[in-house]
C-alpha cells in the first residue's frame, strides 16, 4: 500500500510528443536526469545519517506499535475479571498487579519510543541541514565561475530566490520526505501484519477507501506540483522587483514614479498571494484526503468490528488492539499528504537549482596538458606583449550580430596604446576579450606569445589589471576595496609581510616594501591622496553599499588603485577616468607614465587630450580597425580620427 502511495508522489512529465517540441523535451529530460543524479549523490553522501535515522524510526515504531497489544491484553484481563464477578474478590490483587505491570510496560515503551523518535529526527534533520550547507556552497562556487552572459540571462532576484528559498525547500524535501516515507512504511508494515494476524477480513474493510483516494491523489499531486512551480516563479519575480527598485531608488524618485512602482508591486504581490492561496487549498485538500482515509478506515472498523465482537467472532481485546492500530496509523497516513506537497516543492526547487549548477562557464580553464606558464616577471624586462590575430566576435546571446570583425593588433610589451571610436563601435567589447571576460568567436589572442586560452584563468586575471567603465565598490572600507584583488594571505594586513614587487612610485628605490606602504603608493598613483583628508577614517572609512558615499571620480580612482596594487603585466583602463576632471586626469596620467614604463597599458577613452601620451592609437568603427598610428600621424591623415577630434574640439568650444 505504501508503494502505491509512493507511486502517487511521482508526477509524470507531460508527453513530449504532444506537449513540447522535441528539442525542449530533450532538455526537460536531461534536466530531470541531472536533477535525479544530483539528488542521489547528496543522499549517498549522507547515507550513514539517513540509515541510522531509519534505524531509530524502526525502533520508534516497534516500541509504539507494541503498545496496542498490551492495551488489548489489559482489556482481556479486565473482561475476564468482570466475567468472574464476585468470585474474583480473592484474586483482585493479582489482577491489579497484572494491570500495573502492563501499565509500566506501556510507560517504558512510550519513553523508549520517545527517545528513539528524538534521535531519529536529530539524525535525519541534521542530514538535511548538511545538504543545505553543501548546496549553498556549491551554488556560490558555481555563480563565482559563471560569466556575464549568465547574469545577463537570469535576474539577480531570480538567482537570490533560487539560492535562498529553493535551497531551504530542498532541505525540507530531504528531511521531511525521508522521515515520513520511511516512518509510514515501517508503521504500515508492522501494524498491517499484526492487523492481518488478528483479523484479515477486518483489515480488508479498513483498506476500502484506498483505491479511490489513490486515484484522486494522482491528479491532486500533479496540480500541487504545477501550482508550486508557479508560486516559486512568482517569488523570483517579486525578489527581482524589490532588488531592482532598491538599486534604482534614485531614478524612481527623480521621475516621481513611486506610486506607479508601488502599484506594480502590489499587483505582483496580489498575484503571489492568490497563487499561494490556491496552493494552500490544494495542500489542505491533500491533507484532508489523507485524514479521510484514516477516518473512513476507523468508521468501517467500528461498524464491522463491533458486529464481530457482538456476534462473538472477535474477542473484545483483539478489537481494541485492532482499533488502536487504526488510530496509530492515522498520523503517518495524514503525514503522507504533507510529504506529497513537500516532495513536489522540493523537486521543483531542485530542478531550478540544477539549472544554475548545470550551466557550463563559457570561459573554460585549459586542461593540465594544455596549460602553459607565462615567463616569470623580471625587473627591467619589458613584459606584456599583446597580439590579436583575426579576432571576430558576436555576443553569445545575439550570435547573429557580429560586433568585431577580423581585428589584428600588435601591442609591443611596455608600450601604451589607446583605443578610440564612436560610441557602440566595439571598444569595450575588444578589451573584454583581451581581459578574457569572453573568448573570441574566431581568431586568437596571445600574451607574450602564449594563447590566452592556454593560460590558467587565475594567472590571466592577475596579469591583467582591468578597470571597468563602471566602478564597483563593495560595502567595505576604502582600504579593503583597494586590497580586494589580493589573495587571502596577502589580504591580511595584520601580517604586514613584505611584498616582493617593486614600488609603484618612481622615487622609491627599495626592492621590497610592506603591504600598507604599497597600498599607500597605489592610492597616491591613482590620484586619491588629496581626497584622503576628507575621509573621516582615511583608508578605514566605510564606503556604503556599492560605494554610495563616494563621488563617481573617487570610486573610479579606488578601482584604479585596486588594479595597480596587483602589479599587473598589462593595465587596461576602460574609460576609467571619465568621471574625474581634466586636471586630476592629467595628474593620474603623469603618475601612470612613470609606472607604465615596463608594462603594457591599453587605454580606452573618449577624451582626446590624453592621447598625446600614448605610443599608438587604434581607431575602431563598426567593429573594424579603420586607422592606426601615433596621434600626429592620424591627425595628418585627416581621416576618421581627425574628424572625431575636430568634432570634439568644436563641441568643447561651443560649451565654453
Ligand atoms: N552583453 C551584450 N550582449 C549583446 N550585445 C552587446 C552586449 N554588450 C554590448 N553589446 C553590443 O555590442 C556593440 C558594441 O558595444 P561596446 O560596448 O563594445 O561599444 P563601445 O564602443 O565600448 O561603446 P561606448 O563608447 O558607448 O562604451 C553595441 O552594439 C552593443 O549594443
Amino acid at each position: 500500500m505504501t508503494r502505491a502511495l509512493l507511486a502517487c508522489i511521482y508526477v509524470p512529465d507531460p508527453d513530449p510528443m504532444t506537449q513540447n517540441p522535441p528539442k525542449l523535451a530533450a532538455t526537460a529530460e536531461s534536466k530531470k536526469s541531472s536533477r535525479n543524479q544530483r539528488l542521489w549523490v547528496f543522499f549517498k553522501t549522507y547515507r550513514t545519517w539517513f540509515l541510522f535515522g531509519a534505524f531509530f524510526l524502526l525502533a520508534t515504531n516497534a516500541m509504539n506499535l507494541a503498545i496496542p497489544a498490551y492495551i488489548g491484553e489489559a482489556v482481556e484481563t479486565l473482561r475476564d475479571a468482570a466475567a468472574q464477578g464476585d468470585s474474583l474478590a480473592a484474586g483482585f490483587d493479582a489482577v491489579r498487579d497484572q494491570l500495573v505491570n502492563i501499565g509500566l510496560i506501556i510507560v517504558a515503551l512510550a519513553i523508549g519510543g520517545g527517545i528513539a523518535r528524538t534521535l531519529s529526527r536529530i539524525l535525519i534533520f541534521n542530514a538535511g541541514r548538511h545538504i543545505e550547507f553543501d548546496l549553498r556552497n556549491e551554488i556560490y562556487d558555481k555563480l563565482a565561475s559563471l560569466g556575464s552572459n549568465f547574469f545577463g540571462g537570469m535576474s539577480t532576484g531570480d538567482i537570490t530566490s533560487r539560492s535562498a528559498n529553493d535551497v531551504s525547500f530542498v532541505r525540507v524535501f530531504f528531511a521531511i520526505s525521508f522521515l515520513h516515507i520511511i516512518n509510514t512504511s515501517i508503521a504500515y508494515t508492522i501494524a498491517m501484519s499484526r492487523m492481518i494476524e488478528i483479523n484479515w477480513k477486518l483489515t480488508l474493510v479498513c483498506l476500502i477507501p484506498y483505491p479511490l483516494i489513490l486515484w484522486v491523489l494522482r491528479y491532486l499531486v500533479h496540480a500541487v506540483f504545477q501550482q508550486t512551480q508557479a508560486v516559486q516563479a512568482q517569488m523570483s519575480e517579486l525578489s527581482t522587483k524589490v532588488q531592482e527598485n532598491l538599486g534604482g531608488v534614485s531614478v524612481i524618485k527623480c521621475y516621481a514614479i513611486q506610486d506607479r512602482e508601488i502599484d506594480d508591486y502590489a499587483v505582483m504581490n496580489e498575484s503571489f498571494f492568490e497563487k499561494n492561496m490556491r496552493l494552500a487549498v490544494l495542500r489542505g485538500g491533500m491533507q484532508t484526503l489523507m485524514m479521510l482515509v484514516a477516518g473512513v478506515g476507523t468508521l468501517a472498523v467500528l461498524i464491522v468490528g463491533t458486529t464481530m465482537v457482538v456476534d462473538g467472532s472477535m474477542p473484545l481485546g483483539d478489537f481494541v488492539e485492532f482499533n488502536s492500530y487504526v488510530v496509530a496509523l492515522a498520523f503517518p497516513t495524514a503525514a503522507m499528504g504533507w510529504v506529497f506537497s513537500v516532495w513536489n516543492r522540493g523537486l521543483a526547487a531542485f530542478e531550478r537549482i540544477t539549472e544554475i549548477l548545470d550551466t557550463t562557464p563559457r570561459i573554460q580553464e585549459p586542461s593540465e596538458d594544455e596549460r602553459r606558464e607565462l615567463p616569470a616577471l623580471v625587473d627591467n624586462v619589458d613584459r606584456g606583449e599583446v597580439s590579436l590575430r583575426n579576432v571576430s566576435f558576436a555576443y553569445p546571446d545575439d550570435p547573429e550580430t557580429q560586433v568585431l570583425h577580423d581585428i589584428n593588433m600588435e601591442i609591443p610589451a611596455g608600450s601604451s596604446v589607446a583605443i578610440v571610436g564612436r560610441t557602440g563601435s566595439g571598444k569595450s567589447t575588444l578589451i573584454k576579450l583581451i581581459a578574457r571576460l569572453y573568448d573570441p568567436t574566431r581568431g586568437e589572442i596571445l600574451i607574450d606569445g602564449e594563447p590566452l586560452t592556454k593560460l590558467a584563468l587565475r594567472d590571466t586575471r592577475s596579469e591583467i589589471g582591468f578597470v571597468p567603465q563602471e566602478p564597483f565598490l563593495f560595502s567595505m572600507t576604502i582600504g579593503q576595496n583597494v586590497r580586494f584583488g589580493l589573495d587571502s594571505l596577502e589580504y591580511d594586513d595584520t601580517l604586514n609581510r613584505p611584498t616582493p614587487t617593486r614600488p609603484l612610485l618612481k622615487d622609491d628605490t627599495r626592492a621590497a616594501i610592506s603591504q600598507p606602504e604599497r597600498i599607500a603608493q597605489a592610492v597616491e598613483v591613482a590620484g586619491l591622496s588629496p581626497d584622503m583628508s576628507g575621509f573621516a577614517d582615511g583608508l578605514d572609512t566605510l564606503v556604503g553599499e556599492r560605494g554610495v558615499t563616494l563621488s563617481g571620480g573617487q570610486k573610479q580612482r579606488v578601482t584604479i588603485a585596486r588594479a595597480l596594487l596587483m602589479d599587473p603585466r598589462i593595465l587596461i583602463l576602460d574609460d576609467a577616468l571619465s568621471s574625474v576632471d581634466t586636471k586630476t586626469e592629467g595628474v593620474i596620467l603623469d603618475h601612470l607614465d612613470s609606472i607604465m614604463k615596463n608594462r603594457t597599458s591599453i587605454i580606452l577613452t573618449h577624451r582626446f587630450n590624453a592621447l598625446s601620451r600614448v605610443d599608438k592609437i587604434f581607431v575602431l568603427d563598426e567593429g573594424r580597425i579603420v586607422e592606426a598610428g601615433s596621434q600626429p600621424e592620424l591627425l595628418a591623415a585627416r581621416g576618421v580620427f581627425y574628424e572625431m577630434c575636430e568634432r570634439q574640439r568644436l563641441e568643447e568650444s561651443l560649451k565654453s
